[in-house]
């Protein structure tokens, strides 16, 4: 019997559109709904298995990605936002109606400085890149998944094609620690 993961990955990944100019993400609230434009296609769309990204009823993973924090900007009641966690790098901004997470600048001194974190899954459009890998694989143990499953989910995810690391994938973990280097000077700025 396989995984439930998240319903935009157990059943096929969705296919990106070449002509997916952004479009606009939507919380789950049924009165005064919470809008977020982003313009152009995302970038590092993943699924993410750590405690703190947002997932919908019953995933085991999230599925997040990342466009320039000036292409994203809240369109719609935007006052029912609230960030999750004033002091992690992530500034998930939640929906105080339904919980959803809307978008997730980083505004510290970071390798991902000036990207917001999104939830593709809210776009009311289709076309958005699908997710490439799985990041945090490990952490879905501390929302309470057995460790007896991790082998089985491990394998799941690997047969969808979404290759799982228990950090980020090595491209994005080379990315963030060559930042790491530049800043201490042990390699040339
Ligand atoms: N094991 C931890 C990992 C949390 C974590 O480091 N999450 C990553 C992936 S989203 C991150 O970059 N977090 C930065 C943040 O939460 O601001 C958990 O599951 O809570
Ligand atoms: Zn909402
Ligand atoms: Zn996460």
């Amino acid at each position: 019997m396989p995984e439930k993961l998240h319903p935009k990955i157990d059943n096929g990944l969705p296919r990106e559109s070449a002509s997916f100019a952004g479009g606009t993400l939507v919380c789950a609230c049924t009165s005064k709904p919470v809008k977020v434009k982003v313009k152009g296609q995302i970038a590092h769309n993943h699924a993410c298995g750590c405690t703190k990204c947002w997932k919908p009823d019953g995933a085991v993973f999230s599925v997040v990605a990342v466009a320039g924090t000036g292409d994203v900007t809240v369109t719609e009641n935007g006052d029912k936002l609230k960030v999750v966690d004033p002091s992690a790098t992530i500034l998930r901004h939640a929906c105080t109606g339904c919980g959803v997470h809307m978008h997730g600048p980083v505004e510290r001194d970071h390798p991902f400085k000036g990207l917001s974190f999104i939830h593709p899954e809210r776009f009311e459009e289709d076309g958005w890149s699908p997710p490439g890998f799985t990041a945090f694989v490990s952490s879905i143990i501390e929302s309470g998944v057995d460790p007896k499953r991790m082998d089985g989910i491990r394998a799941q995810l690997k047969s969808i094609g979404l290759e799982p690391y228990d950090c980020l994938n090595p491209g994005l973990m080379d990315y963030m620690a060559t930042w790491t280097a530049k800043k201490s000077g042990a390699l040339p700025a």
